[in-house]
């Protein structure tokens, strides 16, 4: 057997991002940024009113009170959008709102709150002010106090979420360079796969998989070319694999025939002629994989069928891939240590993942049990349903006890 580490290598050693594409920031939500985001707008972009009121000069106002108010001239009005900059001299104010260009000339706002009549259907000709500025420049948003022009707003690497499409744009960038979707075809394999919702004949089961591998390919940014279920059958794998790699996959993952029985055509297929090896990995569930790469570098995943092992599979392996093609800058799931609630035990010399629902109740202290409750088992694909997360298990440990602490990898 292999280490996770060993195997996990030799996965990403193999992998040659795909190459960029520039996009609107509009639409690059999941997408992995290709190059460093340099704002080319200061934030804010100009001085504007953080309040709806007068724009003033703050020594004419700094002594104003209910008992000496301070009446000055209105002599301009400057809406949001605005591109006035009225001329306000000593005893004279701008009527603004937020977000406003606050006049060379001024200094201060004074909100309505803070004057006689407060906000007044039309601009008025002279506005009293009853209560001072605390300071001069109050209510007024500097120029560039968020980021300036030539700041590095974002590194290469990042995955891009709804903020960071508000900040982008915020810095006057409308298109950015990110990493292509990499194309990824998923093969579930085996004869007594159902697709169709028919009836179940003796040792038939639903196809489970593929479904699943494609929306966790898409959850990260893939562009899934197809979800296809093939014979076990040397000549079909092979098939298929050269026909997606003619469509240009980058990522070929295989489900099914990776073990040792007699039928297992994923391995005697593409390990006989050379496209992928194939290693017993220290892991449960996820034990047999196959990896390799195409001459035209499609990477070809052949994943254990258990449906646990493959979710598994897809998490330790295939995920990490899937980003590092895209250039992430991490490539791990969050994790968090929390507390067994209920204890299990655990195989000998296998690094253990077992699917765990997460008790959040009481937030400084998530606890975690299997979700299938007593025992952990590859095939438990019901109770990959409620799954939020797996439980990571050093292989030398044998019995997790309820009060024990261990890792816990997130992936809801
Ligand atoms: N003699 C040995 N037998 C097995 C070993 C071993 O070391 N020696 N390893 C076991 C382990 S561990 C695993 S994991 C499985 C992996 O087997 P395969 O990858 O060859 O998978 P299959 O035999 O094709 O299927 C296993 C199981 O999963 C069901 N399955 C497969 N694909 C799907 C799918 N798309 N949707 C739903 N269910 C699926 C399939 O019906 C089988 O029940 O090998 C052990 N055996
Ligand atoms: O490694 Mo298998 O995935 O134990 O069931």
């Amino acid at each position: 057997m292999i280490e996770v580490e060993q195997h996990l290598a030799r996965v990403l050693d193999a992998v040659q991002p795909v190459p960029a594409e520039r996009i609107e920031v509009a639409r690059a939500a999941g997408r992995t940024l290709a190059d460093d985001a340099i704002s080319v707008h200061d934030i804010p972009a100009f001085e504007n009113s953080s309040m709806d009121g007068y724009a003033v000069r703050f020594a004419d106002v700094e002594h104003a009170a209910v008992d000496r108010p301070v009446v000055l001239e209105v002599v301009a009005d400057v809406p949001a959008g605005s591109t006035l900059d009225p001329a306000v001299r000593a005893g004279q104010a701008a009527r603004i709102m937020t977000g406003s260009a606050v006049p060379s000339d001024a200094d201060t706002i004074v909100p309505f709150e803070h004057t006689a009549d407060g906000l007044t259907p039309e601009v008025p000709p002279t506005v009293t002010v009853l209560t001072p500025p605390r300071e001069a420049g109050v209510f007024v948003r500097r120029r560039a106090d968020d980021v300036a022009t030539g700041d590095l707003l974002l590194v290469a690497g990042t995955l891009l979420g709804p903020r960071h499409l508000a900040g982008l744009l915020a810095a006057g960038l409308t298109h950015v360079q990110v990493a292509r979707a990499p194309r990824v075809a998923i093969v579930a394999t085996g004869d007594e796969l159902v697709t169709d919702g028919s009836a179940l004949g003796r040792g038939q089961v639903p196809e489970s998989s593929g479904a699943m591998i494609a929306a966790l390919a898409r959850e990260d940014g893939a562009d899934v070319m197809t979800v296809t279920t093939v014979a076990d059958v040397d000549t079909a794998v092979l098939q298929v694999v050269a026909e997606l790699e003619d469509a240009g996959a980058d990522v070929v993952v295989l489900t099914g025939g990776v073990s040792a029985g007699a039928y297992d055509a994923v391995k005697s297929a593409l390990g006989s002629n050379g496209s992928m090896q194939f290693d017993a990995v220290a892991m449960q569930p996820g034990k047999p994989q196959g990896f390799g790469v195409t001459p035209h570098g499609t990477l070809l995943f052949g994943l254990p069928g258990n449906p646990v092992s493959t979710a598994v599979s897809w998490e330790v392996f295939v995920r990490p891939a899937l980003l590092a093609l895209q250039s992430r800058d991490d490539l791990r799931r969050r994790t968090v240590r929390a507390t067994v609630s209920s204890g299990w035990r655990c195989p000998p010399d296998r690094r253990q993942y077992v699917p765990v629902v997460l008790d959040t109740t009481d937030p400084a202290a998530w606890t975690v049990r299997p979700t299938s409750a007593g025992h952990s088992g590859s095939h438990l694909v019901g109770s990959l349903a409620l799954t939020q997360a797996y439980a990571v298990v050093p292989a030398s440990t044998s019995q997790v006890h309820a009060g024990d602490v261990v890792d816990v990898m997130l992936v809801t």
